[in-house]
């Protein structure tokens, strides 16, 4: 190998290392590395990717690369070849291709079906058994920043389940990942420990469990049941507002696991506090533990969903089109997969490889009926981006004018761009009251004609919003 095949053999290391193996197959596996006259010429196979890669990667490529050569570092150059090379061991050493891929999983074809789905608890007479998905798995979940931090707290949990964080709560919007990720470290858990009694459940079916055991004054096995599990994973805990028997069922339930150092999972659209209607015993002890956020994933991340998804259904899916996607579907990941299956089936119908232009004609009418695609989500996703705050901020109480302004300006937006009626955006904005919306709705207007720096801002995101 010459020095800067070593050089790049390094960069590759230290690359996936900080990347994460997703980003990294993703974007630096394609890569073909090219010495030649003291540069190292990386191949890329088209003109987007190499733009993302010199606007993301290019840096820490060239950082990776001083830190093996010292001062010595050789010119970085990118261009657009003919697609990457396989690089055999045999092969001549001029031309270097990345690390070879993570081993596939097994194929979602019925001859080689996915594996047994793991069977949740023993569960007692009037608990039906439930399922863990066998697809929400940490290796199918894609990471970036939008949900780095939960991820490595459920990953910290699911290897010392009961020990670290009790409970870990992870919050966030419709459709971004929060069952995935849960549902991860229930399939971890059981993967390591089998004989573990686990218990995935939705909020709604906890409060129907308390309402028969109230019924059939089965309290007492009501109770052996749910207190003798190892792990409980309940999602929309949202859902417990307003029961106040399921809340003081599920506040004995708390304690009692935690104080056995058995494990909590929750999940909900807001953090603990923020739940209007949750007993305060309830909320105090919900932040116990960690609380994460899982935020709308950013176009980059976006990409590496669509293309670990599509490779799952054995597609090569070209990021020219991924991108075209991503660009298009921002609001969250089942809308991604949802365009994504569409124009799959689209391509596989018609027998057409997956070009651009077969993307666009297979989204075609939700492109053109643009105002479809903007929901609440996509408008709050733009709108906190935009005025960099949390999307959470935009269901929060908080009212500092930092805050509070873009929230109000969001709402204006879906109340402009969407047929939500004022109530319903109210809903969305935290349970707001629709007279808080006709508030909004009225000062934004106002200072739209009277603020020109917030006029040129409404704008830039209508049309952001629209395009
Ligand atoms: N980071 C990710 N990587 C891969 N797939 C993801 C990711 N995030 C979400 N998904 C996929 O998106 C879909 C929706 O995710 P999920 O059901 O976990 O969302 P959620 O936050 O629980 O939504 P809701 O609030 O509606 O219950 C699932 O098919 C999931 O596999």
């Amino acid at each position: 190998m010459s020095a800067l095949e070593n050089c790049w053999a390094h960069c590759l290391t230290e690359l996936e290392g900080r990347l994460g193996a997703d980003q990294f197959r993703i974007w630096i596996r394609p890569l073909v590395a090219e010495p030649k006259d003291d540069a190292l010429h990386l191949i890329v196979p088209n003109q987007i990717f190499l733009q993302f890669i010199r606007d993301r990667f290019l840096g820490l490529i060239e950082e990776a690369a001083a830190g093996f050569c010292g001062g010595e570092a050789p010119t970085i150059s990118l261009k657009v070849g003919s697609g990457p090379r396989k690089a055999a061991p045999s092969q001549s050493s001029s031309a270097v291709a990345a690390a070879p891929a993570q081993p596939r999983r097994p194929s979602s074809n019925p001859a080689n079906p996915a594996p047994a789905q793991p069977v949740i608890a023993a569960a007692a007479a009037n608990h039906e058994t439930t399922r863990l998905n066998p697809n929400f798995t940490f290796e199918t979940l894609v990471t970036g920043k939008a949900n780095q931090l939960a991820r490595a707290a459920a990953q910290q949990v699911a290897e010392h389940p009961g020990e670290s964080y009790n409970p870990l709560f992870v919050y966030g919007g419709v459709g971004l990942g929060k069952t995935h990720l849960i549902q991860s470290i229930g399939n971890l858990v059981h993967q390591r420990n089998p004989a573990a009694k686990i218990r995935y459940i939705h909020a709604e079916k906890y409060v129907t469990d308390v309402v028969k055991a109230y019924q059939h004054k089965a309290f007492d096995e009501f109770k052996r049941y749910y207190h003798s599990l190892d792990l409980l994973l309940i999602d929309d805990i949202q859902f417990f507002v307003g029961k106040d028997k399921t809340q003081e069922e599920f506040f004995y339930l708390f304690n009692a696991l935690v104080e056995g150092h058995k494990q909590i999972i929750l999940t909900s659209d807001r953090i603990p506090r923020e739940i209007e209607g949750l007993q305060e015993r309830l909320t105090s002890r919900f932040s116990w533990g960690l609380t994460v956020a899982i935020e709308p994933p950013e176009l980059e991340m976006r990409v590496a969903i669509l293309m670990k998804k599509a490779e799952r259904e054995n597609f090569k899916l070209d990021s020219t089109v991924a991108f075209f996607v991503a660009k298009h579907i921002r609001s969250n990941v089942r809308e991604l997969e949802g365009a994504l299956k569409r124009v799959l089936a689209y391509s596989r119908f018609t027998n057409q490889p997956l070009t651009l232009d077969a993307a666009k004609e297979a989204l075609k009418d939700i492109l053109a009926a643009g105002n479809r695609l903007i929901s609440v989500e996509n408008i709050q996703k733009t709108v906190a981006d935009f005025y960099k705050i949390k999307v959470a901020d935009m269901h929060s109480k908080k009212r500092t004018r930092d805050i509070a302004r873009p929230r109000q300006i969001a709402m204006t937006l879906t109340k402009e761009l969407t047929q939500m009626s004022l109530p319903a955006i109210g809903d969305a904005f935290g349970g707001r009251d629709h007279t808080t919306v006709l508030h909004a709705c009225r000062t934004i207007d106002e200072m739209r004609q009277n603020d020109q720096e917030l006029g040129h801002q409404y704008s830039v995101l209508l049309q952001m919003l629209r395009s």
